[in-house]
């Protein structure tokens, strides 16, 4: 493993993942020791309206992977109009390679708690939800915890720390479907229903939860509300880049040294990250890579200095998505990492419009054939034309993002898929595996 230069290290800005490594920081009396709630103090003496104004100026974009700006959307609730609105803290964090909302609930809950009580005041919700992966027991369990001291302490509950304000905080725990992690879907799933996506426009910040005005926001970009109430828009500006800004979580995995997450400045590039991760695994050198999590299109080792935010991946050819840049190597396989890929899209389609249910069905009964080495040419025409007809066709994203790993390697690496079809690499599943592929 080699140690990354000081100038790599520089990049590093530790700002949600601070007290991350501080023993006990999910407990609140070591929480307000670490300028814990020091920023809703200062937010209830504020104007709601002056709070969505600064949450505007910092430029922060949803962390939960379309990067929509966040100010813009708080603005959208429509004030005086008699209904309530809520808060919905979107912690489902189902994207494969995505591992940074986690371990922010679990090793430093109470910033997410702090960001949802100054959110809420800020669109004047008097409840708020934070919808939890089934999976994530461990996280739910600091999160209930850290509720209930929360509430123990009086900041949440009735007039908080004497402000007039209220607020009620539900943790409610999935039940493990990586669709309920789509705005809409989750807000059925939270209303009881079966989590299917919802028709959009109307957006969720007009008719929402119980058809109510209701922000939906991902944990990283709630926890991010009391820093920039606390070091102000333009501190914040000083990170990132003009319209990305701040820093962000990147979870590396896959053929590096040292995987975990590494918040750095938005704009940083693979090559740095790689070199924060101690370099590549011994033997192996980068073939493909993820910016953002399965559902963003493979870069490649051409990629190595792309700036990696919003608008530097889309350049690239990419989207920044969730920031899960999965690692693999001249020792991996694209075509094979494509169907398993595709495999879980199967499994997890919801079934509600045709073209993700039928194509993403067919496409990985075509990989299994490919991968059997009893693909044919004309295969390689049908995965593109099946694409085509999902992409920009479906209900939700899903179905979009299930095609971009095989559109993205059809076009960097469309030998390997013509070397099993050709008979220059080795069938990679076997007859048994291959029953129900043609
Ligand atoms: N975090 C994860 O685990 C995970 C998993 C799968 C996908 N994703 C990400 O999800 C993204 C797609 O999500 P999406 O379909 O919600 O994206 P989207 O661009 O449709 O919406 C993003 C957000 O902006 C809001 N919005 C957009 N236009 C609006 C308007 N005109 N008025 C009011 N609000 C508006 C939406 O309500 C939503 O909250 C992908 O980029 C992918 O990276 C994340
Ligand atoms: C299939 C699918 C799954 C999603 N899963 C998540 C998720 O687990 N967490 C998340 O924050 N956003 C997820 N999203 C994006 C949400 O729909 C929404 O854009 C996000 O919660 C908005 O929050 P933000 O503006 O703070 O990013 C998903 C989108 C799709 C299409
Ligand atoms: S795109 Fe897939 S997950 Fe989304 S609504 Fe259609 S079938 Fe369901």
């Amino acid at each position: 493993m080699t140690a990354p230069r000081p100038e790599t290290l520089a990049k590093l800005t530790p700002v949600l993942t601070k007290r991350w490594l501080s023993p006990d920081a999910w407990r609140i009396g070591t929480y307000e020791k670490l300028d814990g709630y020091a920023a809703l103090r200062k937010a209830l003496k504020a104007h709601p309206d002056d709070l969505i104004q600064l949450i505007k100026d910092s430029g922060l974009r949803g962390r939960g992977g379309a990067g929509f700006p966040t100010g813009l959307k708080w603005g959208f609730i429509p004030q005086g109009d008699g209904k309530p609105h809520y808060l919905v803290v979107n912690a489902d964090e189902g994207e494969p390679g995505t591992c940074k909302d986690l371990p922010l609930m679990t090793h430093d809950p109470h910033s997410l708690v702090e960001g949802v009580i100054i959110a809420s005041y800020a669109i004047r919700a008097n409840r708020a939800y934070i919808y939890i992966r089934g999976e994530a027991v461990h996280a739910a369990r600091r999160l209930r915890n850290a509720v209930r001291e929360a509430y123990a302490k009086g900041y949440l509950g009735r007039n908080i720390q004497g402000s007039g304000f209220d607020l009620d905080l539900v943790v409610h725990s999935g039940a493990g479907a990586y669709i309920c992690g789509e705005e809409t879907a989750l807000l059925d799933s939270l209303e009881g229903f079966r989590g299917q996506p919802r028709l959009r426009p109307p957006f969720p910040a007009t008719h929402g939860l119980y058809a109510s005005p209701t922000v939906v926001n991902n944990v990283g970009t709630i926890a991010s509300v009391p820093y920039i109430v606390l070091g102000g828009a333009d501190w914040w500006k000083t990170m990132g880049t003009e319209k990305s800004s701040g820093p962000m979580i990147y979870s590396l995995s896959g053929r590096i040294a040292n995987p975990g997450q590494f918040e750095c400045s938005m704009g940083i590039t693979l090559r740095e990250l790689i070199e924060l991760a101690g370099g590549m695994q011994p033997g192996h050198n980068l073939k493909f890579w993820t910016p953002g999590g399965s559902s963003t299109p493979l870069l490649t080792a051409e990629h190595l200095d792309v700036p990696l935010d919003f608008e530097g991946v889309a350049a690239a050819g990419s989207i920044l998505g969730t920031t899960a840049t999965q690692i693999f190597s001249d020792q991996d396989c694209p075509v094979y990492a494509t169907y398993r890929w595709l495999e879980f899209y199967h499994h997890e389609s919801c079934g509600k419009c045709t073209p993700c249910r039928e194509g993403n069905y067919w496409m990985v009964r075509v990989y299994r054939r490919i991968l059997a080495g009893q693909g044919t040419h004309e295969d390689l025409d049908t995965l593109l034309d099946t694409c085509d007809n999902i992409l920009g066709r479906s209900f939700c994203g899903l179905g979009d993002g299930a095609t971009s790993s095989v559109t993205s390697s059809l076009k960097y690496f469309k030998q390997d898929y013509l070397d099993y079809i050709e008979g220059r690499t080795a069938p990679k599943l076997s007859e048994k595996q291959l029953v129900g592929a043609h």
